[in-house]
């Protein structure tokens, strides 16, 4: 019969596309309970794309799965598949910028706890949230320490440093108005994402200056050890098992490295790192003594500078980076540019010294690749959207973003032929405006040309996405194709991927097996 025919060709047409899928492979061989919970999880997916975003809701106008992410979070959290994805083993975390990783309410008690931090502003707090000016933190020498005072009184000194606890207890318009400026100023909120800031170029200068805020805290040296701990335990409690972690180094030059219990400018980058590295056993051994080691592999720096810096000073930050290596080879895993590629200079403006960086490695034996951010933008063949044929010419191991490879046909063959992942970070994406929505976002294109994928959180402290579930949730329900074995393959990918030896990636990949098999097993026990 002609229908016959033609459906037989029409299942095959679809078939021999989703054949480039990575996750196709991984489908054919599902054991029942994999088909079962994949399939528990469709029907969930199709029943709250009815009951939770097809209904009016009194406050949010209009509701559509995958909807921004700032609007539609409390809804995502009430949702039954978010709950089931919170437990999912989700094996590494490769894009996240460590200063941004820890909820900047904890960040601030942490803060609070230490007398020696302060505060100060360019004028007197005022009552009006649209004119105040960012908080500037720094902890200081007790030779130094300023008095208390009231930073929201006409006598406030603007630049007067005032100890962090007494500005916020004598703050006149209340603790918790100081609060919300303190945490707004580390935070986007929705009102600047989708009214005031909407358009990349707003959202990115409110992005930078809630870094310019945040450093000042974390910078010294006994917060950053708490925020170490507090970013590797959150991770471990959303079911990040491994973490590759960007860390912003700080040219010599500039005179601020971070500072030491003293008050004073002393913690060198090696300190950073071996703190880092500390942080990481005790969080190990603790998990160890509680019979929980299954949870967690370790954590790794990429180290990373920001693209507005010269060249010369890029040969300056490329040795420090090799210095590290040498003295922490199991703690740096790469080298990444970070910053507004869309602004700053472009990849090939650094070939020269990148190129000489890639000999001096191999002369030394040193393996550090580079793992840079790429096509982080709207562009499409400008120097920008570029940026993707230098970072794969010069070998990236994986690519930040990726966001315009959708535009590249042979560079997404080349991605997918030679197994350069793309980190995507889907919520950041659409908070920085590079899409409106998940259903506008290129992932599905990757997904369909087999481009590996590794899901990644970017800037949880300041996006709001505190827990990678929140990205696995906007992907999966955004898409008809994917499902939850997508979502396992790209967290397969995330072990396979990284910059751990081979034997490490075996040993990691069996213990996600092994939590994978377990979550499974969970999932078919429920009722769709
Ligand atoms: O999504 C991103 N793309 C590029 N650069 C970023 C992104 N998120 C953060 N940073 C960069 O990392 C520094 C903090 O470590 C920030 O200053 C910012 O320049």
């Amino acid at each position: 019969m002609a229908l016959d025919a033609y459906w037989a060709s029409r299942t095959s047409l679809i078939a021999e596309e989703r054949s480039l899928r990575r996750d196709t492979a991984y489908i054919a061989n599902l054991t029942e309970s994999e088909k079962k919970a994949e399939e528990t999880i469709r029907k969930i997916r199709a029943t709250e794309a009815k009951t939770i975003w097809s209904v009016e809701h009194e406050e949010i106008p209009a509701l559509f799965p995958g909807m921004e992410f700032l609007t539609a979070r409390k809804l995502i959290e009430e949702t039954q598949l978010f709950k089931i994805l919170r437990k999912m083993p989700k094996g590494g975390l490769l894009h996240a910028h460590f200063d941004a990783t820890v909820d900047t309410e904890v960040l601030f008690r942490i803060a609070l706890k230490h007398p020696a931090i302060h505060v100060r502003v360019s004028g007197p707090l005022a009552a009006d949230t649209a004119s105040r000016p960012l908080p500037e933190f720094r902890a200081l020498p007790v030779s130094q320490f300023g008095i208390a005072a009231d930073i929201a009184s006409s006598d406030y000194v603007g630049g007067t440093w005032i100890p962090l606890r007494e500005a916020r207890d004598r703050c006149s318009l209340g603790s918790e108005v100081f609060d919300d400026w303190v945490i707004g100023s580390m935070r986007i909120n929705p009102t600047e994402a989708y009214k005031t800031h909407n358009s990349v170029t707003k959202i990115w200068q409110k992005f930078l200056s809630t870094f310019m805020v945040s450093k000042g805290l974390i910078l010294f040296r006994p917060v950053y050890e708490e925020y170490v701990y507090e970013f590797l335990r959150s991770s471990i409690e959303d079911g990040i098992m491994y973490v590759e972690a960007r860390i912003n180094f700080r040219f010599k030059c500039l005179q601020r490295t971070m500072i030491g219990d003293d008050g004073e400018d002393n913690v060198d980058h090696a300190q950073w790192v071996e703190i880092f590295g500390q942080v990481t056993d005790r969080i190990m051994q603790e998990l160890k003594e509680q019979g929980r080691e299954d949870e967690f592999y370790g954590a790794r720096i990429i180290y990373t500078a920001v693209r507005f810096i010269s060249k010369k000073e890029l040969e300056w930050y490329l040795e420090d980076c090799i210095a590290l290596k040498q003295k922490f080879p199991h703690i740096i895993a790469g080298f990444d540019l970070v910053g507004d590629e869309n602004v700053q200079h472009p990849l090939i403006y650094y070939a020269e010294p990148l190129l000489r960086f890639k000999e001096r490695t191999k002369e030394l034996g040193l393996d550090i690749p580079f793992i840079f951010h790429a096509g982080e933008t709207l562009g499409d063949g400008d120097h920008v959207d570029q940026n993707l044929f230098d970072a794969i010419l010069l070998g990236t191991k994986r690519i930040g973003h990726g966001f315009s490879m959708a535009k590249h046909p042979l560079l997404m063959k080349i991605c997918r032929e030679r197994g350069i992942p793309l980190e995507v970070c889907p919520i950041s994406n659409e908070i920085l405006r590079l899409t409106s929505s998940m259903p506008m976002h290129p992932l599905p294109i990757f997904f369909n040309n087999g481009v590996p994928i590794a899901l990644s959180s970017d800037d949880p402290a300041v996006f709001g996405n505190l827990i990678l579930s929140y990205d696995y949730y906007q992907v999966l329900v955004s898409s008809e194709v994917s499902g939850l074995i997508t979502l396992a393959v790209t967290a397969r990918d995330s072990i396979q991927f990284s910059t751990l030896e081979d034997s490490e990636k075996q040993e990691l990949l069996q213990i996600w097996e092994r939590r994978w098999k377990a979550f499974v097993e969970e999932i078919c026990t429920l009722t769709p």
